[in-house]
């Protein structure tokens, strides 16, 4: 029997997936690695961490089964977006990753967007937003003269990491198109782009497609995990492409809703016809030639993470979620905004953070809970709504990610989206993209679909409750409208954040 691995880095932990040419996962593990906050706003990693702990979940999931490692065909890879991952001319890491959901960067973004106006839009098809590639190269250019000037190439979080076990240096187009130096019909870095930002188009790495072999696992990395060198590597894609492939959302009409450490809400576009002026991101698939739109709630999952590890740090997320169903819908007039990083979709804004709005002395424990699940959820809708009226016709969801895990959820998911939520048999989010990545690359199946057919498995559907959604209208209402008033206070309270640095 023959076996591909799919090795998804995400942003709270690397989770590795070994899965049966027919299809079978036969194991998994996962690890994590800390999230580095050194002030307000900023959000780093270190890429070693990144590498020793899928060493490790390699190992394990190795260990597990027994495998042979001869028989572990192909290797691909699914990857947290926009994170900078600078190199020096020996390959070594200058600096900790700046990851997607930090917000250090908005006179970056200001000065991208005041220099090359449409033409950014054009090209790149994206606004310029903190999370993405581009401003984070201009603030190590503005601040950290010295590590820019040593920076020979840059990669992204996942390309660093296949680069450790390759020893080669590419880039897919699903994750390059997150950079801001992609031009995203063309397939090519933008010289435009980067001549007007004063970027040597030389640090982008050569760009292939993510079923692409780039090689092989290096002789040191197979016996360092029990690999074999004879593994083919394949360049794998975005985490939400292949959140995407994972789930089979592979054609026009189809729709995720992915509830990782970020929420994603993404619909598949054929082509690139559509324009959305930015409301939404506009990228490349892990599909050849095919693109998606996705919305982007910066603290979906990790608003639960944080009130987790801030009020209930020995709790689980099974027995956090267990009780949300003895408050009913609407928290009993609790409402949470999930912007405790800032926001994305629909609010581009790094100044604004979260609240909890109407807090009654008869509100519990669950009530808060419920309130941060709806507020998650609620913001998605937003997105949601902006595909929805971009003739979008979205009745029928895809969920994945860690918030796909949890029944009560998925449920509310429903109510809120108005839509039926349709769950996987087994939830591996981006890590079973990857492995499908992998097993059409290594030639188990004629097309991507094809290996689609035999990997992805969809188990229980969750349809909306009519009273649930109408009660939940209204509630998304007030929901709304705490953006704008609140924005103002938050922009006045700013400073004493600032003061922590
Ligand atoms: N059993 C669960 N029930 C509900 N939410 C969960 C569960 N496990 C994890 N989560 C949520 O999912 C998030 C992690 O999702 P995941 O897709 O694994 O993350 P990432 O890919 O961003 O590292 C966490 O922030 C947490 O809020
Ligand atoms: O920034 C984005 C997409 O633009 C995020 O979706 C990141 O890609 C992080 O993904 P998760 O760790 O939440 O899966």
């Amino acid at each position: 029997m023959c076996y591909v691995l799919g090795i998804d880095l995400g942003t709270s932990g690397v989770k590795v997936l070994a899965v049966r040419q027919d299809g079978k996962v036969v194991a998994e593990a996962t690890r994590e690695y800390p999230l580095l906050q050194p002030y307000p706003g900023y959000n780093e990693q270190n890429p070693e961490d990144w590498v020793q702990q899928t060493y490790l979940a390699i190992e394990e999931v190795i260990q597990k089964t027994g495998i042979d490692a001869a028989h572990i065909q192909g290797i691909s890879y699914s990857g947290q977006m926009h994170g900078l991952v600078l190199l020096d001319d020996k390959g070594n890491v200058i600096r900790n990753a700046i990851l997607w959901n930090d917000t250090r960067t908005s006179q970056e973004c200001k000065n991208i967007e005041e220099t090359l106006g449409e033409e950014l839009y054009e090209i790149a098809k994206n606004p310029a937003l903190e999370g993405f590639t581009l401003p984070k190269l201009l603030w190590v250019k503005n601040h950290e003269p010295d590590h820019y000037s040593r920076a020979t190439t840059f990669l992204l979080p996942k390309d660093y990491l296949r680069y450790r076990m390759t020893c080669k240096l590419q880039m897919d187009f699903s994750d390059a198109a997150g950079t801001l130096l992609l031009d995203v019909v063309n397939k090519q870095w933008s010289l435009t782009i980067c001549e007007a930002l004063g970027i040597s188009i030389d640090l982008c790495p050569e760009l292939v497609e993510s079923h692409h072999c780039v090689g092989n696992i290096t002789e040191e990395v197979a016996k360092r995990c029990g690999l074999s060198s004879s593994t083919q590597v394949f360049a794998g894609g975005a985490d939400n492409a292949c959140g995407a492939i994972g789930a089979g959302v592979l054609s026009s009409g189809k729709t995720l809703c992915s509830i990782g450490t970020s929420g994603v809400m993404l619909s598949y576009e054929e082509h690139d016809e559509r324009q959305y002026n930015g409301a939404v991101h506009y990228f490349n698939h892990g599909k050849q030639d095919a693109f998606y739109v996705m919305g982007v709630t910066l603290a979906a999952g990790y608003s639960l993470s944080w009130f987790k590890d801030t009020f209930a740090a020995d709790a689980t997320y099974e027995s956090l979620l267990a009780q949300i169903n003895k408050v009913p819908a609407g928290s009993n007039g609790l409402l949470f905004t999930p912007y405790i990083v800032g926001e994305r979709t629909p609010h581009g804004d790094s100044t604004i953070r979260g609240s909890f709005i109407g807090m009654d002395a008869s509100h519990t424990f669950n009530h808060f809970i419920r309130a941060v699940v709806e507020g998650v959820t609620f913001s998605l809708r937003e997105a949601l709504d902006i595909l929805r009226e971009s003739n979008h016709e979205i009745n029928h969801i895809y969920s994945i990610g860690g918030g796909a895990k949890n029944d009560n959820w998925l449920q509310i998911q429903a109510n809120i989206f108005d839509a039926s939520i349709q769950k996987l048999e087994n939830e591996h989010g981006p890590s079973l993209g990857a492995a499908i990545l992998a097993s059409y690359g290594v030639g188990w199946f004629p097309t991507l679909e094809d290996s689609v057919n035999m990997f992805v498995m969809y188990g229980e559907t969750f349809y909306p409750q009519l009273d649930q959604v109408e009660q939940y209208e209204r509630f998304y209402r007030s929901f709304k409208r705490i953006y704008s008033d609140t924005k103002a206070v938050n922009e006045e309270i700013k400073t004493y954040r600032d003061n922590c640095n």
